[in-house]
């Protein structure tokens, strides 16, 4: 039973498909997890995300949506299974692979150069002045870095460091151009690089050591 937090205690392991050491198994891209209506379910999740970030209920209405959303997670918490099964972060057809937790990407190319994604951070992402959180902007670069680096060396990575260098504002709202890559790979390290852009317009910029991952390490 909910009570509106989360309860990772009522969350349902599936046995089958065991995963190996800290991120996910080869099993874990689909296109079918979650159901066909996954893309709207997590758009609306993100629209909520959006309007909470500035909305200002007035009591009585404050009153209503508490009790709405409470009847929601507890909706929402009977359905919870082990993290190697959630659809989220698996969804390729879906921006940021379904994970609501990024900021939404399209990859639009992988290539020897790289991987090139449209960002757009949203209200939600608000950092102030209709411009990005920073740390929204790294947690973009993280995941776009990480996949730059997981295909640089055909495996799994962690973020060892990421430092990111914000050069002007990254606007919501707009459909921003990601280019991230890996600029050396020496043994288990890849040393990976990133750029965010608004048209010519440089925003950020990432400097990041990314380690592949041994067999069944955390
Ligand atoms: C078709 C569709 C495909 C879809 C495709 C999907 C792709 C989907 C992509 C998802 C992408 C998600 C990407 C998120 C990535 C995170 O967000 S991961 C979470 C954040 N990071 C962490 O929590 C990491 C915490 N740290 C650790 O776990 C460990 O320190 C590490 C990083 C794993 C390294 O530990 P280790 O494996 O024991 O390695 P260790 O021997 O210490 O170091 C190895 C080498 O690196 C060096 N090194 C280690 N740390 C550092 C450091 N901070 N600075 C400098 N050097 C360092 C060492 O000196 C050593 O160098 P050498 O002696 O070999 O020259």
């Amino acid at each position: 039973m909910s009570d509106g937090a989360s309860s990772p205690e009522t969350t349902t392991e599936i046995e089958e498909d065991p995963h190996e050491g800290g991120f996910r198994a080869h099993t874990a891209i689909t296109t079918e997890r979650g159901g066909p209506r996954y893309g709207e379910f997590s758009e609306q999740v993100r629209a909520l995300m959006d309007n909470v970030r500035y909305a200002c209920p007035p009591p009585e209405v404050a009153d209503e949506l508490i009790e709405q959303l409470a009847a929601i997670n507890e909706k929402l918490d009977a359905t919870r299974i082990d993290e190697w099964h959630s659809p989220s972060g698996t969804r390729i057809d879906l921006p940021a692979r379904g994970n609501i937790t990024l900021p939404p990407f399209e990859v639009t190319d992988v290539n020897d150069d790289g991987v090139f994604a449209t960002v757009t951070f949203r209200d939600f992402h608000l950092g102030g002045n209709k411009a990005a959180h920073g740390g929204h902007v790294a947690v973009a670069f993280d995941d776009l870095g990480g996949y730059a680096s997981a295909v640089a060396i055909q495996g799994v990575c962690r973020t060892a460091y990421l430092t990111v260098q914000y050069r002007s504002i990254t606007p919501l709202n707009t459909p921003l151009q990601a280019h991230t890559w890996a600029d050396r790979v020496d043994g288990r390290k890849v040393f990976t690089k990133g750029a965010i852009y608004d048209g010519d317009r440089l925003c950020a910029e990432m400097d990041a050591l990314f380690i592949k991952l041994n067999p069944g390490q955390q």
